[in-house]
């Protein structure tokens, strides 16, 4: 070998790998004290809630980002060099976030719904009022509480078996999903919300890099919304070689991947929940009610993205 007898490991070997590594949580390994978030420059992160500030103050827009208007009267950003992907900023207002983020705590997880507890645990319900009374669920085998069915399941299930038992996706996230969808579909064809994936992220979760391709038609987007804190989302291309690029997602954007954008590798490699990056205080607002304790307690710490897709 020429030049360095250093042999890059697994978690470096491709652009994309080294980008999570570069935005991942890592802690200081000599802090005495408390964990302590080792410094990450945040600089090239690409930030559209500042693009919109500008293009909404003067109308300038950074070069390579291109305004688009929509039929639902916010500006939507595509990428010049990523078509089919679509930023759409403040997309959902504050009453529309608290509304999906309590929803996905209490209704979204409940039986027949599938979550990724289910390998282990087989059905829970009543998942999050269990959690604020500090209840854990016990592996034990002769646990004969029949809210718990202990079946193991293939944990790598990737695909849509329509036969599973699942709830209907509520009415509301439908109709939020098809005006969301719009400007990323083919002229006067109308988006058909047929699965929702909810991903629930805390302090030091990653969604490694992936393509979702188990959908019929990649022509029909993929409309991704975040809730809680804020997170770094990498946007690659079509080969994991390719170097991502870096943008902020927070509560309420949504994002549209369609068309050559569902060939692009993407991944969440960072989420925050510090004061000074979460931000959320407009929903720390919104649920500073004590009956709302419970869910401002969750998403001080934690990130959702819901993510609804036309499968067939
Ligand atoms: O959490 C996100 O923003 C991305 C989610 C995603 O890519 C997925 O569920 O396939
Ligand atoms: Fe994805």
């Amino acid at each position: 070998m020429y030049g360095s007898d250093k042999v890059p490991d697994d978690s470096e070997r491709t652009a994309f790998r080294r980008a999570e590594k570069q935005y991942k949580l890592y802690y200081e390994s000599n802090s005495k004290k408390k964990k302590q978030p080792k410094h990450v420059d945040l600089s090239d992160v690409l930030d559209f809630k500042n693009i919109l500030e500008s293009s909404n103050n003067n109308g300038e827009i950074p070069p390579g980002i291109v305004a688009l208007s929509s039929n639902f009267g916010l500006p939507v950003f595509r990428l010049e060099n990523r078509p089919g992907f679509y930023f759409i900023p403040e997309a959902l207002s504050i009453e529309e976030q608290c509304r999906w983020i309590k929803e996905s705590l209490i209704s979204f997880p409940q039986p027949p719904n599938r979550t990724n507890h289910n390998a282990f645990y087989g059905r829970i319900h009543d998942l999050f009022s269990a959690a604020k009374e500090r209840k854990f669920l016990e592996s034990s085998k002769d646990d004969d509480d029949d809210t718990k069915e202990w079946k193991l399941v293939e944990e790598d299930q990737r695909n849509y078996d329509v036969s599973l038992a699942h709830n209907k996706i509520p009415d509301a996230l439908c109709e939020l999903a098809k005006r969301m969808a719009s400007p990323a579909m083919p002229n006067g064809e109308e988006f058909k919300p047929e699965a929702a994936i909810v991903n629930y992220f805390g302090l030091g979760d990653t969604l490694g890099g992936h393509l979702d391709d188990m959908e019929k038609d990649w022509s029909r987007p993929i409309v991704s919304m975040s809730l809680g804190c804020k997170a770094i989302f990498l946007l690659g291309g079509k080969s994991r070689e390719d170097p991502p690029l870096a943008m902020f997602l927070r509560s309420g954007d949504v994002v549209l991947m369609a068309g050559e954008a569902r060939e692009c590798y993407h991944g969440v490699p960072r989420i925050f929940t510090d004061k000074e990056n979460a931000d959320i205080s407009h929903l720390e607002l919104q649920f500073s009610q004590e009956e709302d304790c419970c869910f401002l307690e969750y998403i001080q710490t934690s990130r959702i993205n819901i993510n609804i897709r036309q499968v067939f």
